[in-house]
């Protein structure tokens, strides 16, 4: 007799919604100054303090976004923004991320917003990041890029000293110029993004975020040491939390 096994196939959406969700659910209350982040799964936790405001559910909460995606988002909740002006310190931020290791250091900005983001959490007394299982990594550096806010000025001398920072010898950097469409990138902010590129994870990922916010140029780099909390993951088998080391 044929035996027939229903595997029940989830959606990387759904992987992003379950995150989302219970980043709100287990980190936000009333009174709150929360931060929202930028991205696909960002998005799923804006949708859900939007909802809980709706419900009543989350009162006298006020909350600054990290892009002007997200601030669209959030208006068209009716959620309360502020900005790190009037409110310079935030209970919580929520935000995804490119890549997490095993200390929760982080790549972020593939979605552009790497300035705000860091303005914004590095204020948040706990940030809580959301992502499915394929963000998880061993070395920060290789499913992607890792990308770098630069002004417009004279970008390609930037680009060049990219490529010479010492952290990056032996991984085998490459730069490219971020374009959307036939044109330069820009950011919310005006600035331009160079993407690295690396061969092999970046060893020395503390050396490597001082050199790159040394050179004259950058204004922001994609490398998030040491501001994750916690860390709420997805994937097939389910949720699991991950708290920073102490
Ligand atoms: O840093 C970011 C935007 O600048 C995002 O948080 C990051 O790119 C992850 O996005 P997604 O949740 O869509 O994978």
């Amino acid at each position: 007799m044929a035996t027939t096994i229903q595997m029940q196939v989830i959606s990387t959406e759904e992987l992003k919604k379950a995150v989302g969700y219970k980043a709100v659910d287990d980190h936000i209350r009333s009174g709150m100054v929360v931060g929202l982040g930028t991205g696909s799964t960002a998005y799923y936790a804006v949708e859900r303090l939007g909802q809980k405001i709706k419900k009543g559910e989350i009162v006298d909460i006020v909350a600054i976004p990290t892009s002007t995606k997200t601030e669209h988002q959030a208006k068209t909740w009716d959620i309360p923004l502020v900005t790190l002006d009037t409110h310079p310190s935030l209970d919580v931020a929520i935000d995804g991320a490119d890549e997490v290791d095993d200390q929760l250091n982080l790549v972020k900005g593939r979605g552009g917003a790497l300035l705000r983001e860091k303005m914004v959490e590095v204020e948040a007394k706990k940030l809580v990041i959301i992502v499915d299982e394929s963000k998880l990594v061993k070395g920060l550096g290789i499913t992607g890029a890792m990308p770098v806010e630069v002004t417009p000025f004279c970008w390609k001398r930037t680009m060049r000293r990219l490529l010479e920072v010492e952290a990056f010898q032996g991984c085998q950097v490459s730069a490219k110029i971020r374009e959307d469409k036939d044109t330069v990138y820009l950011t919310d902010n005006h600035n331009y993004i160079i993407d690295l590129f690396f061969q092999k994870p970046i060893p020395d990922i503390s050396l490597a975020a001082r050199q790159l916010i040394e050179i004259v140029g950058v204004v922001e780099h994609g490398l998030f040491l040491n501001m994750a909390d916690i860390c709420i993951v997805s994937g097939m088998n389910g949720i699991r939390v991950v708290e920073k080391n102490p």
